[in-house]
């Protein structure tokens, strides 16, 4: 019987030609990632319960300082500081304000048929480059730094099959919100989300990220997409040319497969407060938003940001408005530097932040206020993620959320793009 591209890089990471749906692994773990989110727990739990201990493999455990940078608190500085000091002793990689943990690791780390498994549920993004990612609370990854391994569950998958070519004014994050709204924040509990298909070939990387970055917002385990020439050329460019390639057999078993022409998907919006609330932007009627949005692991990036710039150009963005963009990595910044995007971000009105992340995570910059109204490109839209409890976060797309941001109401961007 096939395997999925899933089963067969678990089964890879345990050491058995085959595993199946349901069967408890004990998986050797290639990378491991904690940001500061959570890992001043992991360094106390270490601390505490592993003294004098070293971490399995100094080269592949990487703490990367992203959610909340520049500290905004004393009490932010203290955790960035424990960081610090246990990369500095243990003589791991540290990344402090150089951008989004998951776009840091598809720059400098992933590689297709990798086991990654990181203190963050967007861990899955790596997907999008056949790799296996997957969050995990904080004590087990405490666990997976000092032994390499972690006991897993083998997902069932399920398959998205896509054919067609997205029409002019709809991306890759109309198709996931479109996904998730149709079978639900719990429509892929503990599965891994394949997307696979004529269509993919066709899409970017950074498309595949897009997709795969919120398969979690569905409960996915993880999210893959069989790597090919495409991502061997990226990875290859990176200086990295170790990888394992694989791909499903054409008698994989699939718990259930979906079917969508991207031709037929149009700019979504996720309405608050829950991200499979999705509605076509046609449908949406008149919301007044304070706040723009373009950033974060899951729409930060270059092309994102050239989306946006298109529809900027030359414009400015709605009185009493604040457009904040925040590229997803300091490499995606320069890029749109010397691209003189961030002129055409800073002379449409916008603030342009450092690579961080930013108002998507809504503790750090950016908060919105009582009663206010916020369109994102971030992954949530839950009660107060932006700022005050009593407060509203749509998601949609860079193109979607600049064109709303020149209008002051939540706009189709489809006939603005310049
Ligand atoms: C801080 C971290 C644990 C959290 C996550 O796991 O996703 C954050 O990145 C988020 O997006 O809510
Ligand atoms: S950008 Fe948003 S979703 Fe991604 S890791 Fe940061 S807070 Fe989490």
């Amino acid at each position: 019987m096939g395997m999925t591209i899933g089963e067969k890089i678990l089964a890879r990471a345990c050491g058995k030609d085959v595993v199946k749906p349901g069967e408890i692994i004990t998986a050797k773990v290639d990378l491991c990632m904690s940001n500061d989110g959570t890992t001043h727990l992991n360094i106390d739990i270490f601390e505490k319960k592993l003294k004098g201990e070293k971490v399995f493999d100094p080269e592949k455990v990487i703490f990367i300082v992203d959610h909340n940078v520049p500290a905004e608190s004393t009490k932010t500085a203290e955790v960035h500081k424990k960081m610090r000091n246990f990369a500095q002793k243990h003589h791991i990689p540290f990344y402090e304000g150089a951008g989004v943990c998951h776009q840091i690791m598809i720059e400098d780390y992933v590689v297709p048929g990798q086991v990654i498994i990181a203190a963050d549920s967007h861990t899955c993004s790596y997907g999008g480059l056949g790799a296996f990612g997957t969050g995990v609370g904080c004590t087990d990854l405490t666990s997976i730094m000092h032994s390499g391994e972690t006991w897993l569950m083998v997902p069932e998958t399920l398959n998205f099959v896509l054919e067609g070519n997205f029409r002019q004014g709809v991306y890759a994050r109309d198709l996931i919100l479109k996904v998730i709204g149709d079978i639900g924040a719990d429509g892929a509990t503990y599965k891994i989300m394949e997307f696979s298909g004529p269509a993919v070939k066709n899409l970017t990387i950074d498309d595949r990220v897009v997709l795969c970055n919120m398969a979690v917002e569905a409960g996915a385990k993880s999210g893959l997409v069989a790597p090919d020439e495409r991502v061997i050329e990226y990875v290859k460019s990176r200086g990295r040319h170790e990888m394992h390639l694989f791909a499903s057999d054409e008698d994989a078993v699939y718990e259930q497969s979906y079917a969508y022409n991207l031709a037929d998907i149009e700019p979504m919006v996720a309405i608050p407060h829950n991200v499979d609330n999705v509605v076509p932007v046609t449908e949406i009627g008149a919301v007044k938003i304070d706040q723009a949005f373009i950033g974060s692991c899951n729409n930060g990036r270059i092309e994102e940001l050239r989306v946006a710039a298109q529809i900027l150009q030359g414009k400015k963005i709605a009185p009493y408005v604040k457009l904040l963009i925040s590229p997803a990595s300091k490499e995606v910044y320069l890029q749109a530097l010397e691209e003189g995007l961030v002129d055409i971000f800073m002379e449409s009105g916008a603030m342009v932040l450092n690579a961080n992340c930013s108002v998507c995570w809504g503790s750090c910059q950016g908060v919105i206020g009582e009663g206010e109204t916020l369109i994102s490109t971030g992954t949530r839209n839950f009660k107060g993620r932006a700022g005050h409890p009593n407060s509203s976060v749509y998601l949609a797309s860079a193109a979607t959320v600049a064109a709303s941001a020149l209008v002051g109401k939540i706009t189709d961007p489809r006939g603005l793009i310049g």
